[in-house]
């Protein structure tokens, strides 16, 4: 079985898709409970991210948000005393079946973490890595995806004179651009983003924003924030998050300025969290 070949991205020429269409659900979550051992950290959650959409995820500390996303890579099942049910469609399959393509679910869905995270080499070998081991050896072939990945990330035009350096060289801000480059050098269709801003400066985290917004147009973006500013500027919906149950989702404009639910007023207007 293979999630490539179930959902091979349309061509540029095929990709004439009404608004519905360009909306399905890329993760559809229905009645995820996770445990770490006998506690239960996630409740019944029912979400869902919709294609080239940005969904944000806020709440307050230890609610569940980063657990929540890193079920859909099923990163978080890679620690022994995890245990979920419920289930999770990507592409309408779901992840949690034992037959499911796990490798290739985490080459479809990119992650960024709150710090940034280069590998101790080269700017260039940063961002070749993931490619080099989907065994990508053609050296023009790697320049390419590297200088596109860059480009994507905006960071091209200040690190392409310096691509042989070591990543570490650069300012935080880049570093975590860099690490988006090294996402997008995989070509997946979601990327998932854990506080991606919390470790940078103010223009640092503009810059970052400014690039979820362009990214957007290609990827499905679940982003999340302890920031509320940044989730009303950059998501397009937003998912409120409290002791592990998902309190409110809906449209972001909504959210902000009209809740349906008391406790998603109160933390937005800050009496906690
Ligand atoms: N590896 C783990 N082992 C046991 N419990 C864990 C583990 N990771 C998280 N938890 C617990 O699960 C709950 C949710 O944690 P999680 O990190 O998902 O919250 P969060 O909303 O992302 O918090 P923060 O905003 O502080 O990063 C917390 O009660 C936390 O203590």
């Amino acid at each position: 079985m293979s999630i490539n070949s179930l959902q091979e991205r349309p061509s540029r020429e095929e990709a004439t898709v009404t608004q519905e269409e360009a909306r399905e659900a890329v993760f559809r979550t229905e009645g995820l409970n996770l445990w770490y051992g006998n506690t239960q950290a996630l409740h019944n959650i029912e979400l869902d991210q919709r294609a080239n959409e940005v969904t944000a995820i806020i709440g307050p500390s230890g609610c569940g948000k980063s657990t929540y996303i890193k079920t859909l890579n099923r990163m978080v099942q890679m620690n022994p005393i995890v245990k979920v049910t419920g289930k999770v469609y990507y592409r309408d399959q779901n992840i949690f079946d034992r037959k499911f393509p796990v490798e290739e679910l985490r080459t479809r869905v990119g992650m960024v973490f709150q710090k940034p995270n280069p590998f101790p080499k080269t700017i260039f070998e940063n961002v070749a890595y993931g490619p080099k081991i989907h065994g990508i050896r053609n050296k023009k072939l790697l320049a390419e995806i590297v200088e596109e990945s860059l480009k994507g990330a905006a960071i091209w035009e200040e690190v392409k004179d310096r691509l042989q350096e070591n990543a570490f060289g650069l300012s935080g801000g880049q570093q975590q651009r860099l690490c988006i480059a090294r996402c997008l050098a995989i070509e997946p269709d979601v990327i998932l983003m854990d506080e991606p801003t919390s470790a940078l400066d103010p223009k640092s985290t503009l810059k970052v924003e400014e690039l979820v917004q362009q990214l957007k147009s290609k990827y499905s973006i679940m982003i999340v924030t302890h920031n509320m500013q940044q989730a009303a500027r950059i998501s397009d919906r937003t998912a409120f998050f409290l002791n592990g149950e998902v309190i409110e989702f809906d449209e972001t404009d909504k959210i902000f300025s009209n809740p349906s639910d008391k406790r998603t007023e109160d933390y937005i207007t800050g009496r906690f969290g």
